[in-house]
């Protein structure tokens, strides 16, 4: 796999990303290669309980979890140009261009040493699907989406408190327009290749896992 270096400490994101060039494509790996990466894709709307899940199966199964959007909000703190147009996007539910948050994965892939992943929050949109598939080779095993009503969800986010600055109702309005708009058409995608597997998430935490489990024991 390709990783592009971080830009150095004096270089504008752009002028780097121009240095670097065109971001370059990866042929897949055969199913037989012992160094293939294998990936689930972990999808819902927000507060469907990716992350909750996501946790559970890290502590049964030893699968390295990447969450898209924990990864941006680390990013954010880096104090760069770039860092302060995620931070704006995430604070109006928007979604950050691919190259930056693939480039996140890229690197979280080869410094976790694992090659089973949990891939939570990603791909959001049709642009994030299409790039990572064709940068990194890797289409998912299956992908777990998490379907939950959206009163559900809000009563959820508002209560996590967590201090996220998404977190909040005129955001959470926005991220649920975009889930609708732009991330349920990945779902569909991938749903027409017969790799979808839908879970009820409004029920207790417990019972969803119980449910998300037995898909794993194959992975
Ligand atoms: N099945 C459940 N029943 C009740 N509460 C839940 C359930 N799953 C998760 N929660 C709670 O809902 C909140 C959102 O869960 P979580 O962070 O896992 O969602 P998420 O899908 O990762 O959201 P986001 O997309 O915003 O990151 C958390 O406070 C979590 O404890
Ligand atoms: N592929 C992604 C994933 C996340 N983001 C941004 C936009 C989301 O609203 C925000 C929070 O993500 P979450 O923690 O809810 O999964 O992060 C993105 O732009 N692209
Ligand atoms: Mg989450």
């Amino acid at each position: 796999m390709t990783v592009a270096e971080p830009p150095s400490a004096g270089c504008a994101p752009a002028a780097a990303a121009e240095l670097a060039g065109p971001p370059k494509a990866t042929p897949p790996k055969a199913k037989d290669d012992p160094t293939r990466h294998k990936v689930v894709f972990v999808l819902g709307g927000p507060g469907s309980g990716k992350g909750t899940q996501s946790a559970r199966l890290v502590e049964e199964f030893g699968v390295a979890h990447l969450s898209a959007g924990d990864l941006l909000r680390a990013h954010m703190k880096s104090g760069s140009p770039e860092g302060q147009m995620v931070a704006d996007m995430i604070k109006n539910g928007q979604i950050v261009p691919s190259h930056v948050t693939i480039s996140l994965l890229q690197r979280a892939m080869d410094e976790s040493g694992k090659h089973k992943f949990l891939i939570d929050g990603f791909p959001r949109n049709e642009e994030n699907r299409a790039s990572f598939e064709k940068q990194t080779g890797i289409s998912p095993e299956f992908v777990l989406f998490f379907d939950c009503p959206e009163e559900v969800m809000e009563r959820r986010l508002l209560g996590r408190n967590e201090g996220r600055t998404d977190d909040n109702i005129e955001t959470i309005r926005k991220r649920f327009h975009v889930f609708i708009d732009s991330s349920m058409p990945v779902i569909q995608y991938y749903d027409a290749l017969g790799k979808v597997a839908r879970i009820n998430a409004d029920r207790p935490a417990e019972e969803v896992y119980t449910e998300v489990r037995r898909l794993f024991m194959e992975f």
